[in-house]
């Protein structure tokens, strides 16, 4: 509830008029009753028509009133729901943008998604109810008690004894569809974790021909959901058939007594129909009362689980007075580096590792899979914080620096090339947002990527399907790296990013790379041999250590593992050239 008075409360104004509103509304449905009430006792039943237009017109001026709090009541209701709701999802997606791996690791991307989305809907139908019903039932139940005590003492005790009854159910209902709200939330969160590995393994899938165990490992997921949801609805549907038994037997008894002080002329005619009345708005607003009551548990498990996010620590934060420009571009220095993923295990999978890269040096990383090679690269952007030990890039430690600023020296090209909807030229532009079309097309050629552009009818102005699906492999990868050439960064990091193209590409494009790079430093991850022996200088990784650096010729001479992982790649003839 806090969360949700946190964001209520920005709109003051508009809260301000939600209430006032809500008047309007219990003017309408109090006034009438009690103008009804006089139309019959002084005027019907007395014979006198003077009365009942009196309050006739009363009657209609009070329904105009009552009309406009009702459509300001809506309106400004929605407004508030939506823009909390908007300011909610905003928030959520701030803080998930900061959030580094290990955070994303932890809540799960489709629980993320879950969350920004369901969750944040729950909370949004949730305030809806309160805002139409959560100020106007308490004062309706209020200002309906008064009247009724004031018509008649001697029948309100029927009321007033079937109250603590009712909000006893209320209450009871809401601790049991707590856990359940939890459940159902739950559930739905492995719906779409279920959903978007089938959605993003389609293809897989059909290849495998696995659809049908597919399928029935979607209808189980989605069986528990509703099974659970079923339990929830249940719960609330017995809800309102046990409240109209409880309101009938009082409207039984009332009608019975009243029928009884009636004969024996203690009570009007028009007086038990405005007590009527008042029953039905006290038991009608209880009612209202009672589904936001019950409402409440469900949004209360949402907002708490948007709360998580939003009150997630992160794990990569940036220093009060940090680094933002520095003397030199692109001088790296590992010093003594280890890393462990956080888990249960938290064992290092990088462990002491040192070296340096200056500007203008190709450093090369290889080794087997799985020895740590992009885990390494990936700490010095700060995805992950290392451990022990430090990472400097130009002279000052990673952690330091504004993360901006750190992140604006390097041009990262992962290992999957991930491209966004939208033009080529808007991903190319990613990076650098004042690019000339020149510079993108100088960034295309480098890539080897302008011819395939040009030949698109659309050229720069193609437009991308989701993730780039309309395109190649080798295609996106060659986006994702002229996209990187385009920022011009001090420091380029390839993942194994040369690996989705041939042979005669990944060559020709290292070459059209060099007189771009001779000033900057380049790091590259790769598995082949070809694409690193020129480097100046490759770190061969083992299990997270380094087992040897140097040139292509010295590893080949002194170290057994980059000797058998080249001889299993390179003829003796390639083995023999010398760079
Ligand atoms: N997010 C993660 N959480 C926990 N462990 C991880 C995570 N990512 C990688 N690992 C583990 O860290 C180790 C190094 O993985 P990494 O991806 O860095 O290796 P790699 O040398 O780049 O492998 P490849 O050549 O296959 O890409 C592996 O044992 C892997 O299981």
């Amino acid at each position: 509830m806090k969360l949700m008075w946190r964001y209520t409360i920005r709109y003051k104004k508009l809260l301000f008029w939600n209430f006032i509103c809500v008047f309007g509304f219990i003017l309408i449905e109090l006034g009438l009753p009690t103008l009804l009430g006089q139309i019959i006792d002084k005027g019907i039943n007395q014979h006198i028509f003077g009365p009942v237009w009196q309050f006739g017109l009363l009657m209609v001026g009070i329904c105009l009133i009552g009309l406009i709090g009702l459509i300001g009541l809506a309106y400004t209701g929605s407004r508030l729901t939506t823009n909390i709701v908007r300011d909610m999802r905003n928030d959520i997606f701030k803080q998930i943008m900061q959030f580094s791996h290990s955070e994303y690791g932890e809540f799960g991307v489709s629980s993320l998604i879950t969350r920004t989305t369901n969750d944040a809907f729950q909370v949004m139908q949730f305030m809806t109810q309160v805002l139409r019903t959560g100020f106007m039932t308490p004062m309706m139940i209020v200002a309906s008690a008064f009247m009724i005590v004031r018509t008649s003492q001697s029948l309100s005790w029927i009321v007033f004894a079937a109250i603590p009854i009712l909000l006893a159910g209320v209450v009871l209902i809401g601790r049991i569809s707590e856990p359940m709200s939890a459940e159902q939330q739950r559930n739905l969160d492995a719906i779409n974790l279920n959903l978007r590995e089938n959605l993003t393994g389609i293809r897989v899938i059909r290849a495998f021909v696995r659809e049908q165990f597919q399928k029935l490992r979607f209808r189980k997921v989605n069986d528990d959901y509703s099974q659970s949801s079923v339990r929830l609805f249940t719960l609330v549907a017995l809800a309102q058939p046990g409240f109209s038994f409880i309101f009938n037997i009082v409207f039984v008894l009332i009608i019975w007594q009243g029928a009884v002080q009636i004969d024996t002329g203690n009570l009007a005619v028009g007086t038990l129909i405005a007590f009527i009345e008042y029953i039905f708005h006290v038991l009608f607003s209880f009612m209202l009362f009672a589904s936001v009551f019950m409402m409440y548990p469900r949004a209360a498990v949402s907002a708490n689980r948007i709360e998580k996010i939003l009150n997630a620590p992160i794990n990569i934060s940036e220093k009060e007075d940090s680094v933002t420009i520095t003397e030199t571009q692109g001088e790296l220095v590992f010093d003594n580096v280890s890393f462990a993923y956080p888990g249960p295990t938290e064992s290092p999978v990088i462990r002491d590792v040192s070296f340096q890269a200056h500007p203008g040096e190709t450093v090369a990383f290889i080794g087997s899979t799985g020895s740590g090679k992009s885990t390494l690269i990936q700490l010095i952007p700060r995805f992950f914080d290392v451990t022990r030990g430090a990472i400097k890039l130009d002279g000052y430690d990673v952690r330091d620096y504004q993360l901006k600023a750190l992140r604006q020296k390097i041009g990262f090209i992962p290992q999957k090339a991930v491209l966004f909807t939208g033009t080529i030229a808007e991903n190319l532009r990613y990076g650098n947002p004042n690019a000339t079309d020149a510079e993108l097309w100088a960034a295309l050629k480098i890539a080897q990527a302008d011819t395939f552009v040009a030949e698109k009818p659309d050229g720069l102005q193609t437009y991308l399907a989701e993730g780039g699906s309309n395109l190649s492999g080798g295609q996106k990868q060659r986006l994702a790296i002229a996209r990187a050439i385009v920022r011009r960064p001090a420091l380029y990091i390839f993942d194994d990013s040369f690996s989705a193209l041939d042979y005669k590409t990944d060559a020709t494009l290292r070459s059209a790379l060099k007189p771009i790079t001779k000033a900057v430093t380049v790091l590259i991850v790769a598995q082949r041999v070809g694409t690193i022996r020129s480097a100046d200088r490759i770190v061969v990784l083992n299990e997270g250590q380094v087992v040897g650096i140097g040139t292509h010729q010295t590893l080949l001479k002194d170290n057994e593992i980059y000797r058998a992982i080249a001889a299993s790649q390179l003829s003796q003839e390639e083995l023999d050239e010398k760079y």
